[in-house]
């Protein structure tokens, strides 16, 4: 398929804003049309439009409790709003996820390159290519603006989302006083087998999309706009989601076929999100509020010793019914988890270390999770196996009252851990939404 835009001539067309009622930006996404028109003024330009506090690139604006959810696999999510999107949208069902190292000390080329990766993501999630010229239209002299393999694609449900590691708050850019108490190195947790080449990492972006293609032409290209500022310290691929976040969506399967997110924090429970998942004014820093923290795990998962474990060791384990995914002893996947129910022989229905008990928030002082996780296969590992597991990406107000306790109790008890380990790990404080005229990050760096 190919860009529709019509070529512009440098240096005369009075622009239409994006947001803007005489905008063509303003008007719905046509899916399955990439819009390249009215791109004037928008990346490269989108800094100064920032600085100016003129919204150049603020293509859906409406500011929403919740982000705007797509109508269709092909739609855009909205980009601004209070919180960022991403976090509590309906999972999409790929991902591309990358962890940069910033590489300049300047804090203003820091600040400028997220200005400039702010405005190109309110456009590559309205569907839009980024710059002025786009991928087809720029001078045939130089590189194209946008590397194009997005070009004809609709939006498909798009959302990028960014996050600070505890590596920004050193001394480079002036933000130890700024780093959050929430924001912990995470400690070692038996059996971890952490590779320092997929961990860490000074600034997160997940890119999720319904379009593996939409997925990775984002990551690239924010990569491409931050050469010579950032690199990329390792990223990952999901194709399939392993939870859900919103009770309109199906629950999927893991690769150890299971259903994966029945238990998960939803959209739809709005209460639980102020106390679990988003940061509140009394657990400050005041740029965190409304943000949240993000948890990374690769973990790899050994299927093939999986694969010849019995149906019901493997229902055991997991704590659940493999078919229905309903917990033992239930019929029905939501039914409600009985912990005090005993088999016959006087056992508990639920084993005591099956997964789910231990990560249950009876057992966890209430704490839960929003997870958002991804199954991966890369290749093979030159023995015989599959380089396979779960990129587990989980959200939360505290990691410390959340994931690290959580986490604690599966590492010494999971009968789980027999068939996995983790082998990548990442924390990130992921600030709040961005309004129109602002940038990620912009509370942390004034
Ligand atoms: C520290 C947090 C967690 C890690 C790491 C983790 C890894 C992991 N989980 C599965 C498969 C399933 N997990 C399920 C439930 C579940 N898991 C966690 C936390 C971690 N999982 C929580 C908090 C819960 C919910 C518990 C509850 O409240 O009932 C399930 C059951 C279905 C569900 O509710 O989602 C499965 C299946 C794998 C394979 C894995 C690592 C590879
Ligand atoms: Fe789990």
């Amino acid at each position: 398929m190919t860009n529709d835009s019509t070529p512009p001539t440098p240096g005369s067309d009075p622009t239409p804003v994006p947001g803007s009622s005489s905008s063509p930006a303003a008007a719905p996404a046509q899916p399955g049309r990439r819009r390249g028109f009215s791109r004037r003024g928008l990346f490269g330009a989108a800094g100064a439009a920032v600085a100016t506090g003129v919204a150049g690139y603020a293509v859906h604006s409406a500011l929403s409790t919740e982000p705007s959810q797509a109508a269709d696999n092909n739609g855009p999510v909205e980009f601004h709003g209070p919180h960022q999107a991403g976090i509590t949208t309906p999972v999409q069902d790929r991902l591309h996820f990358a962890a940069f190292d910033v590489t300049t000390t300047k804090r203003d080329e820091l600040i400028a390159l997220l200005k400039e990766w702010t405005a190109a993501a309110a456009l590559l999630t309205a569907g839009r290519d980024i710059g002025q010229y786009g991928a087809v239209n720029g001078p045939g002299e130089a590189p194209p603006e946008d590397t194009g393999e997005a070009v004809g694609l609709p939006p498909a449900r798009l959302t990028i989302t960014v996050g600070f590691g505890p590596s920004l708050f050193d001394k480079r850019f002036g933000l130890a006083a700024k780093r959050p108490q929430a924001l912990v190195d995470l400690p070692h947790f038996i059996g971890d087998d952490l590779d320092p080449a997929r961990s860490g990492g000074d600034i997160a972006v997940q890119a999720c999309s319904d379009d593996p293609q939409v997925a990775v032409h984002a990551i690239r290209n924010l990569a491409r706009i931050g050469f010579g500022r950032v690199a990329v310290r390792y990223s990952q691929l999901g194709f399939g989601r392993t939870s859900s976040t919103s009770r309109a969506q199906a629950t999927p399967r893991n690769l150890f076929g299971f259903k994966d997110g029945t238990n998960n924090l939803k959209l739809e429970e709005a209460d639980k999100l102020e106390q679990q998942l988003w940061v509140q004014p009394e657990d400050g820093p005041e740029w965190m509020v409304g943000g949240a923290y993000l948890v990374s795990r690769r973990i790899r998962m050994n299927i093939e010793i999986w694969d010849r474990t019995s149906l019901g060791e493997q229902e055991t384990i997991i704590g659940r019914g493999k078919g229905t995914g309903a917990p033992l002893g239930k019929a029905d996947e939501f039914d409600a988890i009985d912990f005090t129910a005993k088999n016959s022989d006087g056992d508990p229905k639920m084993p005591m270390d099956s997964h789910v008990r231990l990560a249950h928030p009876q057992f966890n002082n209430g704490a839960e999770l929003l997870r958002r996780g991804y199954n991966f296969v890369d290749g093979s590992d030159g023995l015989g196996r599959l380089d396979a597991g779960l990129f587990f990406l989980a959200y939360q107000r505290d990691p410390r009252k959340q994931f690290i306790p959580v986490q604690n109790q599966l590492a010494k008890s999971d009968t789980m851990n027999e068939y996995i380990h983790h082998v990548g790990s990442g924390i990130f404080a992921c600030p709040a939404g961005v309004t129109p005229g602002s940038y990620w990050g912009e509370k942390l760096f004034s």
